[in-house]
């Protein structure tokens, strides 16, 4: 079965719409910020999404594009300028950063009942804990939002993700370890990759190397959660999983794009609302 991000977006913004009607009847028009350094395909892609959701859901954005050598102190300007901004509920800040930023002096810039992707510490350190008063970042949130819609059982799954990033494979690691999934982390260094892939219930990919998955590392028991978004040689915008090579072979497989990323940029605005509403003390 092809998992459709869009179908899950679609089904998540009925109720986000909602929400977002009952605020504009009090008169609060959620904003979301949105604060890109440079141009990264990834983040470009990501922008779009969310600008083109938000629109749907009549929801404000607006968005800071930073130059590439922008300095941390700087950047720390342009965020302690939106925590400042009582019409601003939220921050999506891109990552990774351009490596000459201090990421560390960034995450701690960044006000957690803003901080709707989860980069403040506080906020990862509430993910750890499986306390849900904080933000879950998106798209480690989005993996788990499509697994429930399709009804794809995670409790004692054998799910395996590759990838150990601060912004997908560590916390999304930690929603399934609290959805009760045995989880395995494999990353670059992993030794007999395949061997493990191939064992998985769940096979979540985000490594950022386009197509890299072939049929090699699936079984027909696998369902294909494919979090990667890069350019092809042709500009084709494609996941870590080879799809075509695939898509017969396995359980499940979400596409790209359209998959993931379609519900991350959904999720993005669910955490907005949520936080509107904790900065408006409901
Ligand atoms: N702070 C963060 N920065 C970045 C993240 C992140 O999760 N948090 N992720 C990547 C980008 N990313 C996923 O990993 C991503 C890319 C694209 C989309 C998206 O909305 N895609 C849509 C639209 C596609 C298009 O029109 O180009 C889709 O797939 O349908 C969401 C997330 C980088 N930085």
């Amino acid at each position: 079965m092809i998992l459709y991000g869009r179908e899950v977006a679609d089904k998540m913004s009925e109720e986000i719409l909602n929400e977002v009607k009952e605020l504009k009847d009090k008169g609060i028009e959620p904003k979301l910020a949105i604060v890109r350094v440079g141009r990264n395909e990834s983040d470009l892609s990501y922008e779009r999404g969310a600008i083109k959701r938000a629109e749907k859901l009549g929801i404000k954005v607006e968005v800071f594009e930073l130059q590439e050598d922008i300095k941390t102190d700087d950047l720390v300007g342009c965020i302690e300028r939106i925590n400042n901004d009582k019409l601003i509920h939220g921050i999506l800040l891109f990552r990774p950063l351009p490596k000459h930023i201090d990421e560390n002096h960034i995450k701690n810039a960044i006000n957690p009942i803003k901080d709707i992707d989860c980069i403040n510490p506080i906020n990862v350190a509430k993910v750890m804990e499986g306390d849900k008063t904080g933000f879950a970042p998106c798209t480690p949130s989005a993996v788990v939002e499509i697994l429930k819609h399709y009804n794809i059982d995670i409790k004692g799954k054998n799910v395996v993700v590759i990838g150990r990033s601060m912004v997908v494979g560590k916390p999304l690691s930690m929603l399934l370890l609290n959805e009760d999934a045995t989880v395995t982390i494999c990353h670059s260094k992993t030794q007999n990759l395949k061997e493990v892939t191939k064992n998985a219930d769940i096979l979540i990919v985000a490594i950022g190397r386009a197509k890299f998955i072939n049929r090699e590392y699936v079984s027909n028991k696998t369902t294909v959660i494919d979090v990667g978004i890069n350019v092809d040689s042709v500009g084709n915008l494609c996941g870590d999983v080879d799809f075509d090579d695939v898509k017969e072979l396995v359980k499940d497989i979400t596409p790209v794009p359209g998959g993931v990323g379609a519900v991350t940029n959904t999720v993005l605005f669910k955490n907005l609302v949520k936080a509107c509403k904790m900065q408006m003390g409901y």
